[in-house]
């Protein structure tokens, strides 16, 4: 099973003024597939985003990754799991004062040797097209290749998940199409399954399923 949440409530701040962001929300993803987030603004797709990759925390319920209860995790595992994930933002989400390949090579500096770092941050520039740009600072590049210099980092530390928030928000029609070929590449070739929320029917189109959620929960397809 690569992904199994199952019956999650996440509750923000309390009483009077709490806002029950998901309420009750199961979702499987039995083997590594792209599948798309859809909803109106608000309804907790970008919540469900968060608890998968460990940078929030379920108030009730279970989040699993392959088998790993994430909100058991404290610590350095937690920090493990993270690294296990690559995330891709709508607003790229780059570290403005590193060049491109300093961005991709990020999720590596804590372990390997530098020089197999860079090798393969290069080789996953190079696969989204932009290895001329590796010493170009993310101030030099346009929307489409910022988010593609974001797709390499995601890809670079061999994620079993992929999470993808709006990834072609910030898009021009034909950019966000680029974009989206692209991600949906690399996602199949690195065998991975990708989240990607998203108001655009065409990127949900794309996608090999489509979970619809409502109010916190996931509308029932009937
Ligand atoms: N940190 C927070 N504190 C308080 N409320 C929050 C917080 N994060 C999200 N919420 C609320 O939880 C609900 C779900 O938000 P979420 O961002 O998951 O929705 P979304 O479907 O991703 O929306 P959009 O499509 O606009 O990005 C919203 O009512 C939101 O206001």
């Amino acid at each position: 099973m690569d992904i199994e949440v199952r019956d999650v409530t996440r509750r923000f701040g309390s009483g009077g003024g709490a806002t029950d962001a998901l309420r009750g929300l199961s979702l499987e993803v039995t083997e590594p597939a792209a599948v798309a987030l859809v909803g109106t603004s608000g309804s907790g797709k970008s919540t469900v985003l968060n608890l998968l990759g460990g940078l929030d925390r379920a108030t009730s319920g279970s989040v699993a990754v392959r088998g790993t209860d994430v909100t058991t995790l404290r610590g350095r595992a937690l920090v493990e799991h993270r690294r296990r994930v690559g995330f891709v933002f709508q607003a790229f989400h780059l570290v403005p004062g590193l060049t491109a390949v300093e961005n991709v090579a990020l999720p590596l500096v804590p372990r390997g040797r530098r020089g197999d770092t860079y090798r393969r941050a290069d080789a996953l520039l190079e696969r989204v097209g932009l290895a001329g740009r590796r010493d170009a600072l993310p101030g030099e590049l346009s929307g489409g290749q910022r988010q593609r210099v974001a797709i390499a980092r995601a890809l670079v530390a061999d994620p079993v998940l992929v999470l993808a928030d709006e990834p072609t928000g910030n898009l021009d029609t034909e950019n966000a199409r680029a974009v989206l070929d692209l991600l949906l590449e690399v996602r199949a070739e690195a065998g991975a399954t990708l989240l990607v929320a998203t108001h655009d029917p065409d990127v949900a189109a794309r996608c090999d399923r489509t979970v619809r959620i409502a109010d916190g929960r996931v509308e029932d397809p009937g």
